[in-house]
């Protein structure tokens, strides 16, 4: 079957449990691809670079944009993060599935790009502001300024909840990956259908009962 690769987005406010799902969806699923972003963010203790991001300069990252590197780039926090376009376009070419863990900008630009795959795009929303502060805390690694300006961004972050497919309230992980899994499931058999069950179908009432 001829099919193209799915771009799946994952927004949310900082904090809410993106990254930790898709750590979790990259387990489940060995064939799904991490787009790593370029970001001018400094790394966190334990992040590796071309793992976790491409960490970069900001003359750089622009030299990136300007180059037509980035499928989609945006401010978020007072740094630059941006999604490298040619890892993209392979996976889409060899039909595997790429998740990306961005912010609403990023949403956007990727649902807008001309690379004209099957986009699915999923925002979690944390149960309540409480809980979003108290797991920025928990995870232990941005200073209380990182965490309050997060915490401000918090409600325009989640104004854009309505400009995505799913909206999953991440409360408890397990049941949240669950849906995850389930969402991804029926939107490769939705793609399947458009990318050429037709012709198959079209076989199948060709052929001889037996
Ligand atoms: N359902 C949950 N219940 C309790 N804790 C959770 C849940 N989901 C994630 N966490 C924890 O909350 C913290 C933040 O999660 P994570 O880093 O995945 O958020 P994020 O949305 O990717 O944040 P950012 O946008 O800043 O990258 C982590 O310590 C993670 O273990
Ligand atoms: N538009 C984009 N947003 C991105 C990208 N990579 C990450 N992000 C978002 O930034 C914030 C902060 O991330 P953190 O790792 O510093 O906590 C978060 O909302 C990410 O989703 C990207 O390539 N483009």
């Amino acid at each position: 079957m001829d099919r193209t690769g799915l771009l799946i987005i994952l927004s949310s406010p900082s904090g809410a449990g993106k990254s930790t799902l898709a750590r979790r969806l990259m387990d489940w699923d060995g064939d799904l691809r991490f787009s790593v972003s370029a970001t001018t963010r400094p790394p966190r203790p334990g992040e590796i670079d071309g793992q976790h991001y491409y960490f970069t300069t900001p003359d750089m990252f622009r030299d990136m944009v300007a180059d037509g590197q980035m499928l989609e780039h945006a401010e978020v926090f007072g740094n630059l993060y941006g999604s490298p376009r040619s890892p993209v376009e392979a996976a889409m070419r060899q039909g595997r599935d790429t998740l990306f863990d961005v912010d609403w900008q990023g949403g956007q630009q990727i649902r807008a790009s001309a690379l004209g795959g099957h986009v699915v795009s999923i925002f979690v929303l944390p149960p309540s502001l409480p809980e979003l502060e108290r797991r920025l805390r928990a995870r232990g690694q941005d200073s209380d300024q990182v965490i309050a300006g997060r915490m401000q961004k918090s409600r325009s972050e989640i104004s854009h909840w309505a400009e995505y497919d799913y909206v999953l309230v991440n409360e408890d992980l397990d049941g949240t990956e669950d849906r995850l899994r389930a969402i991804l499931t029926a939107e490769r058999l939705r793609r399947d259908r458009q990318a050429g069950l037709g012709r198959f179908v079209k076989r199948l009432m060709e052929e001889e009962s037996a």
